[in-house]
């Protein structure tokens, strides 16, 4: 049997089984074997009936004693047999399954496991998992038995069955493709030995080290997989090899600032790039506020001087806005024509501004995803950029690349996160991080109170009106609704007018129209709105140095890094800025959030807290970073495998770039059958 063999060609796999394993994602032999268990009882110990501990799992071997009884229970039907052995004797209940009435016969032997309780004066064992004792051919008696996840109206039973049915006839044939050297030198168990001893470990220790080698695996894999896409593309693709730029030097000594020296080091990586003919495909990671945009304008400049136009893709009209309205002055002393393409454009504008980009009377052009439709063409395409790239899948970033002939990729993305988990999200780009953040930056200061607080806070962000800021007040909803008593952003702008009288109070939410959004977004950061009540639509990007207030509402909805980020909205200028997080849960979860909230500004490390308090899946909200749902691996847990994995990926890949090597052939294949499945897909 192999592994690509339809599922249904394992023992006992009928035609409604086969429906319900389709529904679990299952459809071959490998999809089962690699369907993993959630956890694992241990019932390798059988204890006697006299001898068992109260409110834990026990596995007995005892005979049914009396004929199996239900009993009318309220609405619910009880099942009680009794059970005996030469110990002593107790009940097993079950609720709901009159059938179960009859699946056991007086005087047979059984083996049981479950919970055991001292309930009504009477020794229980709580809906035991159970199987016939015959001798010599229980699977599952006397060992550790996996529990499996979701089984979609499956029982534990009968997944265990199948996939011990399909362990048995595939025993030992799983073919290894691991070469020899990965598995020597990381210690790795065999491949036969993993997916049996993942199933039915023979023991804790066994256990441990099947699950190593298929976590080892799976994270190889996946490296290996972006890495190989790296390595492909930037061989078969020849990119344009810009000329260094001696007016770049004015440029950067017009800017208002110093570039900060993890700038210039970012500036620096980007130059070298640009200037070699390989395809630059690089991400810019850098936490919120830390000058991502600026790098952003120094590479479109020497694109635009080398005499290739630049594109700049934001994921909302009012980002795009604000890049275009803060970079096209700057841009414009060094005669650089900029535009600006958004959904929300007149047809007579859009039709101008294609033309212009399509002639190349445009130099550079900012935008949002209007910006991939199929009207838009360039002249000469030589640089793309998206920002906060996360929003965006790899095949929006294909479609804009394709606009022109191998264009050089830069990708900004404000989201911190260690590095050795980027490598894994972004395996298939170069990474350069800003770690510093602009001179004269203070330290945002950060409360968290609750409601009760709220006047006084008012108060507080009154002070700081008065002397010329301004401030957010951050909602989770846009409407209120009844269930729950959250704050919305309507209700609560009618609300506080009163409180603020004299200020101008203003709202935004994803449900506006662009163009209300750009108007409002507008007013604040040009003064004329003291107060801006919004949503989350705030989150990302915005840039108004002028306001020192960042008030969050429900403070207990929102993730870390979410609050991190809009948090980051403050604190951009030369201010002392202020973020008070209201929440009234008094949750373990939210409790410590806020404490690191309040701890540290540094986006690392929040998000190396947040990982730890939530875990990677939610950490990084698969769908939106991309991340493939991994089987087995726990991103956080499994940090020192992933480190090994990816060490030996670079091993593999010095020593043999296309794995053509006769040792690695199998690898190639289960590599590109990942690329093929699972990686093309990924909104990388
Ligand atoms: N080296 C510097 N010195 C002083 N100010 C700087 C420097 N670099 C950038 N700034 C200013 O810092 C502010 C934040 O920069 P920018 O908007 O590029 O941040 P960002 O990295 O995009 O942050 P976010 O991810 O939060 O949007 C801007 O007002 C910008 O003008």
């Amino acid at each position: 049997m192999n592994l690509s063999d339809p599922v249904e060609s394992i023992k006992g796999v009928g035609e409604q089984t086969l429906k319900k394993l389709n529904k679990l994602n299952i459809y071959t032999v490998e999809d089962l074997l690699y369907h993993f268990p959630r956890e694992y009882e241990d019932r390798s110990t059988v204890r006697k009936i006299s001898e068992i501990e109260y409110n834990e799992v026990n596995t007995i071997i005892a005979k049914i004693g009396m004929l199996p009884q239900n009993i009318k229970k309220g609405r619910q039907i009880l099942t009680k047999v009794n059970l005996r052995d030469d110990s002593g004797s107790l009940f097993a209940v079950w609720f709901g399954q009159p059938y179960l009435k009859k699946q056991f016969q007086l005087n047979e032997t059984y083996l049981f496991s479950g919970k055991v309780t001292y309930k009504y004066g009477q020794i229980q064992m709580e809906s035991p998992d159970y199987e016939k004792v015959i001798e010599d051919k229980n699977i599952f008696t006397r060992r550790i038995i996996p529990l499996y996840p979701s089984t979609y109206k499956l029982s534990q039973k009968i997944i265990r069955q199948l996939i011990h049915n399909a362990l048995e006839e595939t025993q030992n044939q799983l073919i290894e493709f691991l070469p020899l050297w990965i598995r020597k030198k990381y210690q790795l168990a065999d491949y036969n030995y993993a997916i049996n001893n993942i199933h039915f470990p023979e023991s804790d220790h066994s256990y441990f080290v099947a699950r190593n080698r298929l976590v080892f695996e799976e994270l190889f894999l996946l490296q290996l997989g972006l890495m190989s896409i790296k390595k492909q593309m930037e061989q078969e693709r020849k990119g344009f090899a810009f000329k260094p730029i001696s007016e770049l030097e004015d440029f950067i000594r017009g800017l208002p600032f110093e570039l900060t020296k993890a700038q210039q080091r970012v500036v620096d990586e980007i130059k070298e790039d640009m200037s070699s003919d390989k395809v630059m495909n690089r991400l810019v990671q850098g936490d919120v506020g830390s000058g991502k945009t600026i790098i952003a304008a120094i590479a479109l400049f020497i694109a635009v001087k080398n005499n290739y136009q630049g594109v700049m893709m934001a994921p909302t009209e009012v980002l795009a806005t604000q890049h275009y309205q803060g970079l096209m002055p700057i841009l414009e002393q060094f005669n650089i024509k900029t535009g600006l393409l958004t959904g929300s454009l007149t047809k007579k504008q859009k039709e101008n501004i294609l033309k212009q980009i399509a002639e190349g009377d445009i130099d550079i052009v900012f935008g949002t995803h209007a910006l991939i439709q199929e009207n838009v063409a360039f002249k000469s395409l030589g640089l793309v950029i998206t920002d906060e790239q996360h929003r965006f899948g790899v095949r929006q970033r294909t479609i804009l690349s394709d606009k022109g002939n191998n264009p050089d990729v830069l990708i900004m993305t404000a989201t911190p996160i260690p590095r050795t988990l980027a490598l894994i999200l972004y395996g298939d780009l170069d990474i350069s991080i800003i770690d510093e953040l602009p001179p004269g930056r203070q330290k945002i200061d950060t409360y968290s109170v609750d409601s009760s607080y709220r006047h006084r806070v008012y108060q507080f962000i009154k002070k700081e009106l008065m002397s010329g800021r301004q401030a957010y007040i951050i909602c989770p909803m846009v409407e209120e609704s009844d269930e729950q008593e959250l704050q919305s952003v309507l209700s609560y702008t009618e609300k506080i007018k009163h409180e603020f009288e004299g200020y101008h109070i203003s709202y935004l939410h994803g449900k506006m129209k662009p163009k209300e959004k750009q108007k409002i977004m507008e007013g604040f950061l040009n003064g004329e709105i003291h107060i801006l009540v919004s949503t989350t639509v705030i989150e990302v990007g915005v840039n108004v140095p002028n306001a020192t207030i960042m008030l969050i509402e429900n403070a207990e909805r929102f993730g870390l890094a979410q609050l991190h980020q809009l948090r980051g909205r403050v604190g951009r200028g030369k201010f002392k800025s202020y973020c008070i997080l209201i929440t009234d849960s008094k949750s373990k979860v939210t409790m410590e959030r806020m404490k690191v909230m309040k701890k540290t500004n540094n986006g690392f490390e929040i998000s190396e807290t947040d990982l730890q308090i939530r875990g990677p899946g939610e950490f990084f909200g698969t769908r939106q970073h991309g991340l493939p749902d991994l089987k087995i691996a726990n991103l956080y847990k499994d940090i020192s495998v992933l480190k090994k994995a990816q060490e030996a990926c670079l091993e593999a890949l010095n020593m043999d770039p296309y794995l053509e090597r006769e040792e690695h052939k199998l690898l190639k294949n289960k590599v590109n059958q990942l690329i093929n499945e699972k990686i093309k897909d990924l909104s990388l």
